[in-house]
């Protein structure tokens, strides 16, 4: 197994750092992005207290009955808000459906916004008032480091720093709880039933919250698997497809997945919870000019956000 070096960056200095250090930090992302597509970053502005009680909320809602979440999947909302079920999403390529149940929350925006009418409502979980709240500071959280990490990725592409600011403000991210549920049988499960198949993120970059807990593993240049490891409270931060795209793969979209615990652990769960960091569907994915040249020529077909996230969403089946 190679040995992949994840950097682990303080975003603190980049926000309030020196210009010496806010430069360091840039190129260190920027470098670790074109490397291997992953970070983690401590001093990213959630405390170790809401990231528990986000927790505590999470491990509340997917043990409420099933047929009370049930009653939150919406038809016609491909799971982009509320609850989605066991065996509903398959990852790209893969036949059996990842072992998981999740719950994602969506954009808000204020009501003279123009952005209001292309967001559906949040589902609130009528027996749970405390996962709303927190599930939305968390969100707002996240989408402002988020933005820090786009300015430091910015300098380092050579654009200008505030470049990706206007086409995330109100941008259709979602945050995604997730819930890996106890395996009680392992002999009935199927050879290639996983957690999570292999895939790569559709967005422009992902901030994850608990990967600290075993089984997330990245696929190396070399195509072995390696762990990612996060320390205590920190982020695990990765490239997806819609800033590879841009940057003609100068910033590597890395296939990951989760995988099953060893046996005797398989009755546990295990929680986690992404925030997909995506634009506005205006924005224009057509690779950056400076990104193309006689060695990297184009690799893809100029696309908006929103066209290329309706294609992904029917792939992975949450869009009929
Ligand atoms: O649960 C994890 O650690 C990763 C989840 C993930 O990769 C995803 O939902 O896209
Ligand atoms: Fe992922």
């Amino acid at each position: 197994m190679s040995v992949v070096n994840i950097p682990r960056l303080d975003l603190n200095t980049y926000i309030n750092g020196t210009e010496e250090q806010r430069k360091a930090f840039s190129n260190a992302i920027g470098k670790a992005f074109n490397e291997t597509g992953f970070v983690t970053i401590t001093n990213h502005g959630l405390s170790k207290e809401l990231i528990d009680d986000l927790y505590k909320q999470v491990k509340a809602l997917f043990a409420l009955p099933g047929d009370v979440k049930m009653k939150y999947e919406i038809p016609g909302l491909a799971g982009q808000r509320g609850y989605t079920g066991k065996n509903k999403e398959t990852a790209k390529g893969f036949k059996i459906p990842d072992l998981k149940e999740f719950w994602q929350i969506g954009q808000t925006v204020a009501d003279d916004a123009p952005e209001k009418e292309l967001y559906p409502d949040n589902v609130q979980v009528a027996e749970l008032p405390e996962f709303n709240t927190v599930t939305l500071e968390v969100y707002k959280k996240l989408e402002g480091a988020g933005i820090h990490l786009l300015r430091a990725i910015a300098v380092y592409l050579g654009l200008g720093e505030n470049y990706f600011d206007d086409k995330v403000h109100n941008g259709n991210s979602i945050l995604r709880t997730l819930h890996y549920f106890p395996i009680e049988n392992p002999d009935a499960l199927p050879d290639d039933a996983v957690r999570a198949g292999a895939h790569e993120d559709i967005n422009l970059i992902t901030l994850l919250i608990g990967a600290s807990a075993d089984g997330l593993e990245l696929l190396t240049r070399d195509n072995t698997w390696f762990p990612v490891k996060a320390h205590g409270e920190d982020l695990v931060v990765n490239v997806g497809d819609m800033l590879q795209r841009l940057t003609n793969n100068k910033l590597k979209s890395t296939t990951h997945r989760v995988v099953n615990p060893p046996r005797e652990e398989m009755k546990n769960s295990r929680f986690s919870v992404p925030f997909f960091l995506h634009p506005k569907s205006t924005m224009d994915l057509a690779s950056l000019p400076s990104t193309i040249d006689a060695e990297h020529p184009k690799l893809y077909t100029d696309i908006t956000a929103g066209e290329y996230l309706d294609e992904r969403l029917r792939e992975i089946g949450l869009k009929k």
